[in-house]
């Protein structure tokens, strides 16, 4: 499988389009605002387990949360990325097409191939972080190492 080149760019600020609020997404979600994203997540519902966070974030106006179906007209230009974290597949390839065709850089947490980047797993700590990608063959062993690398730090 592909490997992919490790860029350790700036998202400060940078308008990001996030469209699911459950497990995954809210682990990048998570991840994005410590790096000062300016975050827009787009959600039907947001699960009981990531309610409390999720609602949280947007109370203290780190993100911006809209609790309906995603629309494509919500795809605008100014994007500098896109995460397709919705349950649905279909959703997320339609949502991954709409971006593409924008020039927008999209992921999509269902399919690796409709990825133009994976998102790594991340271990920080004072000056120094630590961004963790496979090939895309085995997350586990991405999320096993990460753990033992936060432990390090
Ligand atoms: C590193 C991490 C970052 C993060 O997600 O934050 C991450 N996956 C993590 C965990 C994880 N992923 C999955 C499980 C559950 C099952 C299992 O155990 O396998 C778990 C465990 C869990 O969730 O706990 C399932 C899964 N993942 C992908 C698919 C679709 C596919 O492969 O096509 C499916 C099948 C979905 C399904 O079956 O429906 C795809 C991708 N997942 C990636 C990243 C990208 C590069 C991966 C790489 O580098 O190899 C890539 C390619 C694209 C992307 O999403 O960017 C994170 C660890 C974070 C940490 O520990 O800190
Ligand atoms: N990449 C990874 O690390 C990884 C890990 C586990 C699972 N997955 C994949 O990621 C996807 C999401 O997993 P999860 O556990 O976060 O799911 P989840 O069920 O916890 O959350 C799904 C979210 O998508 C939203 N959604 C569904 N349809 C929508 C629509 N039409 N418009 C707007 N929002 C919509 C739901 O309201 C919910 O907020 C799954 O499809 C799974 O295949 C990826």
């Amino acid at each position: 499988m592909k490997k992919h080149f490790p860029l350790f760019i700036s998202v400060e600020k940078k308008k990001v389009l996030v469209i699911g609020a459950g497990k995954v997404a809210l682990r990048r979600i998570s991840v994005l605002q410590d790096f000062g994203a300016d975050i827009t997540v787009i959600a039907k519902s947001v699960p009981g387990d990531q309610k409390e966070r999720i609602e949280c974030l947007h109370r203290e106006g780190k993100i911006n949360l809209m609790e309906r179906e995603f629309r494509p007209a919500d795809i605008l230009t100014d994007y500098f990325m896109i995460i397709a974290a919705s349950d649905d597949n279909d959703l997320n390839r339609n949502i991954v097409a709409l971006g593409r065709e924008k020039g927008i850089l999209v992921n999509s947490a269902s399919c690796r191939e409709d990825c133009d980047f994976y998102f790594p797993a991340i271990a920080a700590k004072d000056n120094i972080v630590v961004g963790i990608a496979g090939d895309g063959s085995d997350h586990r062993a991405v999320a096993d190492l990460a753990a033992k690398v936060r432990r390090e730090l």
